[in-house]
């Protein structure tokens, strides 16, 4: 194998997070234009420069005024890219350390550097009565504190939260609040909401039988948490109009003669290239696939060893989020970028590529060789990936933080690629793909169909190898929801305009 050497400017995410790039960083990088091209590109990777529509804005000023939002809507209309938004204008408002962000799974909590709900809330989890739940937060004197400094909860892909867990955080959160802050009891405490997510997707697991409020919406408390509930109605991630209605009539598990002509055409296109991810519901097939497809390669292999620090039980929930643990990689490998490294250049989270080589870095050794060792397990090696997109690109170190409002209190240094011939249906929900293949017959339980399909950007990178008809379907209750949600937002309408009569 050559062994490349890259020069900083080639390989100038060797070494990048929001929380360290500082001005101690920038004083480390020799030349002016090297500082140049690193800081645009933090910026750029920190908020792409989009313009929010009107829909954006309203929730924006909706937060602004203080109120608490459950914003929804289908797959690609950028609830969580909104989020971010958000989440800045929060943090001016009260403060970064009065905000906190979660999201129901670890690779939702990562994606926003924020914790898993569960964590934030001390439940552990969280299946316990509402009064038992309350004595062990009461208990936990880090949690007891955490619901007592929050002023805005962040909550993304709520619908694998349960309506019973929903109850008892609200149960939590106003008897502390209550008692603590000695106020009256306001509903959440008095906490400022902001819910994020889509019902028809993935639905919460549930271990116990029976059961009576599944999804989040059915929690008691729901329509008294939130001063707006709103469905973003511009999809971004598709722009061919035939799709859209394909998805949006899968969401809604319904079809027409026209949407199962195409999705007919899907599995009658030609073997997919290499290149196409292979979406599985189970997560050993995942495993099985992507170890044969390395093992088959032949080539000497590559262990990125994940750098952890922090305390348990944070430290725990990095093993939940997208950076493996342990990452095998050796040329030919086909791989998916796990973080934004530069938005401009499409090299974004979701984005795939092939592993051509491994390198050193020459001019910037020295600084990071102590970071570097502590990962690569094959000397100081970093691998160059070749993206689709023709970009070729050194990969090196990234962060994920589990943030406890603005105190970062575990952390996972590693190389931000996955394995990518395969992945999990669960693990792609809020990714962004650009080819993949799925086998339909192989999808269980509601919302697997809508969520492995709604990846794609284009009908082009759709690949199904059956097809059933009967796997799309969508939840009756779900179903009721959102009719509910937009006859109320009509009703608001006819209310309005007798108004101006
Ligand atoms: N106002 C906007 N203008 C242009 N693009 C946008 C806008 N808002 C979001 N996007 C883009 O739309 C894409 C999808 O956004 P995002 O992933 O936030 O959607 P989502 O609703 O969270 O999807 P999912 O439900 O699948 O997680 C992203 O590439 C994002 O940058």
């Amino acid at each position: 194998m050559k062994l490349s050497l890259y020069t900083a400017k080639t390989a100038y995410r060797f070494l990048s997070s929001k929380a360290t790039w500082g001005s101690k960083c920038w004083s480390q990088i020799s030349t002016k234009s090297k500082v140049k091209s690193c800081r645009s590109e933090l910026i750029s990777t920190k908020m792409p420069k989009v313009k929010l529509t009107d829909q954006q804005n309203q929730i924006l000023e909706a937060i602004s005024n203080g109120n608490s939002v459950f914003i929804t809507g289908s797959a690609g209309t950028g609830k969580t890219y909104l989020l971010q938004h958000i989440i800045t204008k929060l943090r001016k408002i009260h403060g970064k350390s009065r905000v906190f962000v979660t999201a129901s799974t670890g690779v939702s909590a990562c994606s926003l550097n924020g914790q898993t709900l569960h964590s934030f809330a001390g439940i552990g989890l969280g299946d316990a009565s509402a009064v038992d739940l309350l004595s062990r937060v009461a208990l936990d004197k880090r949690a007891y504190k955490r619901w007592n400094k929050v002023r805005a909860l962040v909550i993304d892909e709520i619908s694998m939260i349960s309506g019973e867990v929903f109850d008892n955080l609200e149960f939590i959160a106003r008897n502390i609040r209550s008692e603590e802050l000695g106020c009256e009891e306001n509903i959440w405490g008095g906490i400022q909401l902001v819910v994020s997510g889509d019902f028809f997707q993935l639905p919460p697991v549930i271990n116990k039988k029976g059961t009576k409020k599944e999804f989040a919406f059915e929690a008691d408390c729901w329509d008294t948490c939130f001063d707006m509930q709103i469905e973003l109605k511009t999809i971004f991630r598709q722009s061919d109009e035939q799709l859209i209605k394909l998805l949006q009539g899968i969401r809604k598990g319904k079809y027409d003669s026209e949407d199962m002509k195409l999705l007919d055409q899907c599995c009658s296109k030609v073997e997919p290239d290499s290149s196409a991810i292979q979406l599985y519901p189970r997560i050993e097939d995942v495993s099985k696939v992507n170890a044969d497809r390395l093992d088959r390669l032949d080539e000497v292999l590559y262990h990125y060893q994940a750098l952890d620090s922090g305390k348990d039980p944070w430290k725990k929930q990095l093993k939940h989020g997208i950076a493996p643990e342990l990452l095998k990689l050796c040329v030919g490998s086909r791989v998916l970028l796990t973080k934004n490294i530069d938005v401009i250049g499409g090299l974004v989270n979701g984005a795939t590529g092939t592993i051509l080589d491994f390198a050193v870095v020459q001019d910037t050794q020295k600084l990071y060789d102590h970071e570097i060792s502590d990962v690569c397990r094959n000397g100081n090696l970093l691998p160059v990936v070749k993206f689709d997109s023709g970009q070729e690109m050194m990969i090196g170190l990234e962060r994920w933080y589990v943030m406890e409002g603005d105190e970062a209190v575990a952390m996972r240094k590693q190389i931000p690629l996955i394995l990518a011939w395969a992945l999990s249906i669960h693990k792609c929900q809020g990714m962004t793909l650009n080819n993949l293949h799925t086998d339909l017959y192989r999808v269980f339980g509601f919302g697997m169909v809508y969520v492995a399909l709604s990846r794609v950007k284009s009908l082009d990178g759709l690949h199904l190898a059956n097809f059933n008809p009967s796997k799309i379907k969508a939840n009756p209750k779900v179903l009721q929801f959102y009719e509910r949600l937009s006859g109320e937002k009509d009703e608001q309408k006819e209310d309005d305009a007798t108004d101006e009569i």
